[in-house]
């Protein structure tokens, strides 16, 4: 059964169901040729293949006996980088376009072939380059698929190294230690980790090349480019819809090339070489201790006791298709190492991961949606030229941030449509029917409020027009009142300081202060309270119904629909009471009146009616 994780976190991370199964991490096992033509002549094989999947090894108790052991993959001594490569490597890189985690590490002792496995070089290359390759030629095949038009893609990059149990940017080195963290939903983060966008190949090289040179390599008697800290590469593809619900999928792979275990007797490790082989052995011991901990399934798997075994917590017993190369070497001289290297090989295979589908919405795309509308068509675009780990991994426009009063795209709206959603996986088949119908009617509630305040803008527009010729013809003859003006003959001048700016209300005014009104550009005065109050009486009488009428349903709407932001732009309106709107109107549905606010408890009959005059007075003046 497919492991699933759904949840509607408060930043507007949304997980869908992960279609993918269980699965336990893919071990493979792959044994370089001898170094010299000498070893291979003195030397008795101690550790052959027998098969594709099958190696054996002598005894070391009884030279006249072999272990046998068996594992996903078996690479000979004259196996190919690309037999590596498409055998065991290749088939997991798909789940990076289904937003899914996957991890690749090699594993073994020093000198047996983790680095050349890993990166190769220019003639014979590696996991490393070819998965990079590879990643970027998924993208291109799918980005042309009649099925993606409405999605965009994006890859970028992080490169780091663990050195002395500190983690070290490779991108940007900085003798800085960076903090691991993990989030809510168990995803390992590095705040402050550079991450470089990339749109091909040669730029990803561009980046990853000189960052290579920045690793921490010295020389071993047993290799003379031993790698002393462990690197981790990590390729980000985020997929992107262009239209709603603007998912977004986003799938990490991880490039891990560990540093050796190392008998430091046999290494002439001393001084610092010593410390680093110490930190080294440690994260390795943990590392074994990891496995062991999830093989046993106890409670308590010490991640926690090493950066390495922290940062991949996500690769075993997590949520990443996980891959482990176990690389050995053919001389006797090893032979202790293979075997534990073998051993810790055999026990890694029985570890099981459950991958799971990473979704969250676009928030900042919703924002974006409402300023211009996405092209169709494919586009590999580039995320931010250089952002950080934290910003990447978690949502940073919270639905509330959005900002126009109506629109199918508010997140309020959005919000409950997911919650919806959310609700409806997991549910029989009949209430889910109820479900659908009810994300169904409310779908088309949005498309009703949107077409609704179209047709309210246009009217006031018509009727701002409307009155700025009014206005125009007033000026130019003094002594014909306008219409309302006429009615209204009788009614109490408002005071100065209570005029408003606006071309609809100045029709009220005695003329002279009409035309200066008029001239007034439309600028945004606030109507204090006892200004309101004071012209009681006569500003229903003043103002023309049409108008009180539309500010009434101005204001309706943004009860309607405003965020909680907006709701807090209204007078009177705090942020206790605009997250009472919010709340009510999610479980009774729309307002019908203005009035209905009284309906809520903590609104009283005199705050509403006092909300109502200032707000509608100010309505009318925007
Ligand atoms: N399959 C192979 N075919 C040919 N040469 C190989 C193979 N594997 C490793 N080598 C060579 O063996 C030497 C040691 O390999 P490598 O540096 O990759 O080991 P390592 O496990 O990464 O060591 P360390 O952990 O000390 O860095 C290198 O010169 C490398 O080119």
């Amino acid at each position: 059964m497919a492991a699933m994780r759904v949840s509607l976190a408060e930043a507007g991370l949304v997980k869908k169901p992960s279609h993918s199964a269980s699965t336990r991490v893919r071990v493979s096992v792959r044994l370089r040729p001898y170094m010299s033509r000498d070893d291979e002549g003195k030397e008795g094989l101690c550790v052959r293949g027998t098969g594709n999947q099958s190696l054996e090894i002598l005894n070391w108790r009884n030279t006249m006996e072999t272990m046998s052991y068996q594992f996903d993959a078996f690479y000979g001594e004259n196996s190919s980088q690309q037999e590596v490569y498409t055998g065991s490597v290749k088939p997991v890189l798909s789940h990076l376009l289904t937003g899914q985690n996957t991890s690749v590490f090699a594993y073994g002792p020093t000198g047996a072939g983790k680095t050349h496995t890993m990166l190769g070089g220019a003639q014979e290359p590696g996991v490393i380059p070819r998965a990079v390759r590879d990643v970027f030629q998924m993208v291109r095949e799918e980005s042309v698929l009649p099925a993606s038009q409405d999605w965009e893609y994006s890859v970028s990059m992080s490169y780091l190294e663990i050195y002395n149990e500190k983690v070290l940017d490779l991108l940007e080195p900085q003798d800085q230690d960076l903090p691991i963290r993990e989030d809510k939903d168990k995803n390992i983060l590095i705040p402050g980790l550079t991450q470089r966008a990339i749109g091909s190949f040669s730029e990803f090289e561009s980046h990853f090349l000189p960052a290579s040179q920045n690793r921490t390599m010295a020389s071993t008697k047993l290799n003379t480019r031993s790698s002393r800290s462990h690197t981790v590469l990590l390729i980000r593809v985020v997929k992107s819809q262009r239209v709603l619900p603007f998912r977004q999928l986003t799938g990490k792979l991880y490039l891990i090339d560990l540093a050796d275990s190392e008998d430091n007797r046999r290494t002439g490790n001393q001084g610092i070489r010593l410390k680093e082989s110490g930190a080294i052995n440690s994260s390795l011991f943990v590392l074994s201790k990891v496995v062991d901990s999830l093989n046993q399934g106890l409670a308590r798997v010490p991640y926690r006791d090493s950066k390495l075994t922290r940062l991949l917590q996500d690769s075993l017993g997590g949520s990443a298709h996980s891959v482990m190369i176990t690389n050995i070497a053919p001389e006797q001289k090893y032979y202790f190492d293979t075997l534990t290297a073998l051993n810790f090989a055999a026990k890694s295979k029985q570890v099981i991961n459950k991958p799971f589908t990473r979704e969250t919405l676009q928030t900042a795309a919703l924002k974006r949606q409402r300023e211009e509308p996405a092209p169709n068509g494919y586009a590999l675009k580039k995320i931010a030229k250089e952002s950080h780990d934290s910003s990447a991994e978690i949502s940073d426009v919270s639905p509330t941030a959005c900002s126009p009063p109506v629109s199918m795209f508010d997140p309020s709206v959005m919000v409950r449509l997911l919650t919806l959603e959310k609700m409806m996986k997991g549910t029989p088949e009949k209430e889910r029917l109820n479900l659908l119908r009810t994300v169904q009617e409310s779908r088309q509630e949005i498309k009703e409020l949107q077409l609704k305040q179209k047709e309210l803008e246009e009217q006031a527009l018509a009727a701002q027009s409307l009155l700025a010729e009014t206005c125009k013809a007033a000026a130019a003859a003094p002594s014909i009142p306008t219409p309302l003006h006429r009615e209204n003959q009788h009614a109490k001048p408002l005071r100065q300081r209570a005029i408003v700016a606006s071309q609809q209300v100045c029709p009220v005014q005695p003329l002279s202060s009409s035309i200066m009104t008029c001239k007034a550009e439309k600028r945004k005065m606030k109507v204090s309270e006892s200004d309101v109050l004071e012209n009681e009486e006569s500003l229903e009488t003043r103002l023309d119904s049409a108008v009180l009428q539309r500010s009434r349903d101005r204001i309706l709407n943004l009860l309607n629909t405003g965020s909680l932001k907006e709701l807090k732009g209204l007078q009177k309106i705090g942020d206790k009471k605009a997250k009472l709107i919010i709340g009510w109107r999610e479980i009774n549905g729309a307002f019908t009146q203005v009035e209905d606010l009284g309906n809520i408890e903590g609104i009283s009959a005199k705050l509403l009616t006092s909300f109502l005059k200032v707000n509608i007075l100010t309505a009318i003046t925007h």
